[in-house]
């Protein structure tokens, strides 16, 4: 098993506050904290004198391949973007495409801090590949639409990869059911997600009451919210991993508590879809677990949990004209313990502390922009940018040492990802 040692970092604790401590890891996990005893032998030992030490953070909703269509239709709202541009090209997508695609997400991801992803796309056999290969944690949903003839093939592919998948890749990867939104999904197949995740025993990744527009149609056609209708077909009971909640309203976001619905908030996509800004103090001061998530490379255009961090704390406060609301270090929260929580991974990671997976971010501090030092939390949501990533730890394992991947070929994916991201929308409109 191997040892290796963090020596003289400065560590984000589970209470938030930063402290000047050595980290000993053992096999996949953190074994200690503080001042390591002399007995205690590393095979490795990082000098981290200048680091700073923060739980790996956890991007909570992303569909990983759509990095093939960054840049590819940008400027529309979400019907315009999803129907006239977006869903016409992933017609096009081979399993292959979505491997390449899914692994220059995975390099992005890894160097800017992320440890834990949840993924919902197509073709996920190849998602978990490029995950195992790559070292990285994922939490993978099998995006599932409920219009024949693909409707029941995303069904009967959902339980298979639940069954092959779920606590793969030496427990890295978890699986759950991924019905795509309420607007894609009518009722009647819902219901039948809604048995499959009871039977199975697996959670629910569904894009909810993420426009305006999706909230008026949805009370058009089925007389209630987007939330109240998951409510009575039973999907909430299932357990659910919302993504967006932009339009809640304050009875949905009681619903919500009372099911234990996690909330994925996707400040960059909301913002550049024009979608909306999600009630997130309102959520937080219910009760809710809100994660942050980037949602996929096109609608953002970028994987950075740092910037989705930033703009989560500052989204807010404009919009409210209120600058107390999601401080620092709940946005921090957010981008970790709380994602890792959201995910069903609480117990498992999102904190530094022993006993839970060495999943681990180092920052290095020395350059201009950490200078003072008055608050670390502060200098992380609103100085840091990804470029200070310098070490990332997923399950005791280095992904990146000193700003180079080290399970992936950076150079050969850039490569595959330009060739078939081109050939995907080439003779599209
Ligand atoms: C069924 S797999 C996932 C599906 O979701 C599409 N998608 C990407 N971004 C969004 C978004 O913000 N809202 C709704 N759906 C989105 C993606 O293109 C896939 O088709
Ligand atoms: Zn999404």
């Amino acid at each position: 098993m191997a040892k290796i040692l963090l020596k003289n970092a400065e560590v984000l604790g589970a209470d938030g506050i930063v402290k000047s401590a050595d980290i000993a890891v053992e096999g996949t996990l953190i074994h200690q904290l503080g001042e390591i005893s002399a007995e205690w032998h590393a095979d490795k030992v990082i000098d981290c004198t200048n680091k700073l030490a923060i739980p790996g953070l956890v991007n909570t909703h992303t569909h990983a391949a759509m990095t093939l269509f960054r840049s590819y239709a940008d400027d529309m709202v979400l019907m315009d973007w999803l129907q006239n541009k977006i869903w016409p090209a992933e017609g096009n997508l081979v399993a292959e495409d979505v491997y390449w695609g899914t692994s220059l997400a995975i390099a992005e991801m890894i160097k800017s801090g992320t440890t834990t992803f949840s993924d919902m796309y197509f073709h996920m056999p190849q998602v978990a590949e490029a995950v195992a290969e790559s070292g990285i944690r994922a939490v993978l949903a099998r995006g599932m639409a409920g219009v024949a003839p693909n409707g029941e093939q995303a069904l009967i592919e959902s339980e298979d990869f639940f069954r092959q998948y779920h606590n793969a890749a030496d427990g890295r990867i978890t699986v759950m059911l991924g019905p795509h939104a309420p607007y894609t999904c009518p009722p009647e197949y819902l219901k039948r997600v809604a048995n499959l995740a009871q039977r199975l025993g697996a959670e629910i990744h569904i894009h909810l009451s993420e426009t305006f527009g999706e909230v008026v149609e949805c009370k058009k056609k089925h007389g209630k919210s987007p939330i109240e209708l998951m409510k009575d077909l039973g999907v909430l009971e299932c357990g659910v991993l919302a993504a967006h909640c932009v339009h809640v309203s304050d009875a949905d976001i009681l619903l919500m508590k009372e099911a234990n619905v996690r909330v994925a908030h996707n400040p960059g996509s909301n913002m550049k879809l024009a979608s909306g800004v999600a009630p997130v103090p309102a959520m937080l001061k219910a009760g809710l677990c809100v994660g942050l998530g980037t949602d996929g490379a096109a609608s953002n255009n970028n994987l950075d949990m740092l910037e989705e961090l930033r703009l989560a704390a500052m989204l807010h406060k404009v919009h409210a004209l209120d600058p107390l609301l999601i401080p620092a270090n709940t946005a921090v929260s957010m981008a970790t313990a709380n994602g890792a929580q959201a995910l069903g991974l609480g117990n498992v990671a999102g904190r530094i502390a022993p006993g839970l997976k060495a999943d681990i971010t180092l920052f290095n501090m020395h350059a201009p922009h950490w200078y003072p030092r008055h608050d670390r939390v502060s200098l992380l949501a609103y100085s840091a940018g990804a470029g200070d990533v310098h070490t990332v730890m997923v399950d005791g394992k280095i992904l990146l040492d000193n700003k180079c991947l080290t399970t992936i070929d950076e150079e050969r994916l850039m490569y595959e990802a330009d060739r078939r991201g081109r050939h995907l929308v080439q003779h599209q409109p």
